[in-house]
């Protein structure tokens, strides 16, 4: 069996993304306020928009700091953020939700998630990924690794030069890989099973393209940065 080996410069790579990841986190109280007092449907509404926009912003300074980004064509940069901002806040979003929390604090969280304006028909696969991604127990590696790979991905629309997101995204899902090996040795699938969230969220992409034409349909209002990150008004 060979010996899985981490590379120096593969380590150092896992280390630039890592530390990005943690660098920019949703602030805590803008999350801490989900679970706060009894709120309305339309201030659910409110504080997931300022959830996601906060997020978006994240999202951007994260991207920024992913080794070789920003040597991409201009263009390409904006392709792969647009691409993948749902899917990044979907992610985020499962590790928020599977994070431990004093007991009662995820069913709260789910409540006001619930009673936030979303179509009841969301719910079930936005749930399921949530669920899907907490039983995995990821770790903040495997977390900064899989959200760098998911915005790596080169067959995003209007992406002209895709060979040169390929060679920013093959390095991250190689140290993911020898990763997963090494901290799963009883679980040879995981790794695999990581890649099959990717997949589980390119379907979310679909759902959210229509919660937003059902928030449309009632007026909800969105900030401008999340219009622009999806393309809406
Ligand atoms: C952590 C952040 C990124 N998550 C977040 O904002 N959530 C969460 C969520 C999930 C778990 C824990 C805490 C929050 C659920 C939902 C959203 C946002 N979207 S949205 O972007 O479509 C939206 C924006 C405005 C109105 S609806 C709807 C669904």
């Amino acid at each position: 069996k060979e010996k899985v080996k981490i590379t120096k410069e593969q380590q150092a790579l896992m280390k630039v993304v890592v530390e990005a990841y943690n660098r920019h986190q949703i602030p805590q109280d803008v999350a801490k306020k989900l679970l706060q007092e009894q709120y309305s449907e339309e201030e659910n509404f409110l504080l997931l928009t300022e959830m996601a926009t906060s997020q978006v912003q994240v999202l951007v300074e994260f991207t920024k700091n992913i080794p070789g980004f920003l040597s991409l064509n201009h263009e390409d940069q904006i392709a792969l953020l647009k691409g993948s901002a749902v899917e990044a806040m979907f992610l985020r979003s499962a590790q928020v939700f599977s994070r431990k929390m004093p007991n009662g604090h995820t069913e709260v969280l789910e409540e006001r998630i619930r009673k936030s304006g979303i179509s009841e028909e969301f719910m079930t696969p936005m749930f399921n990924f949530y669920k899907s991604i907490g039983e995995l127990h990821m770790m903040q590696e495997e977390q900064a690794l899989l959200t760098a790979i998911a915005i790596l991905t080169p067959d995003r629309p209007y992406v002209k030069d895709q060979q040169a997101v390929e060679r920013l995204q093959e390095p991250m899902l190689d140290v993911l890989r020898k990763l997963c090996v090494l901290q799963h040795p009883q679980e040879p699938q995981y790794f695999a099973r990581l890649l099959g969230r990717l997949t589980e969220l390119r379907t979310l992409n679909h759902y959210h393209a229509e919660m937003l034409t059902s928030w449309r349909m009632n007026d909800h209002k969105f900030t401008p940065l999340l219009c622009e990150i999806w393309d809406v008004e």
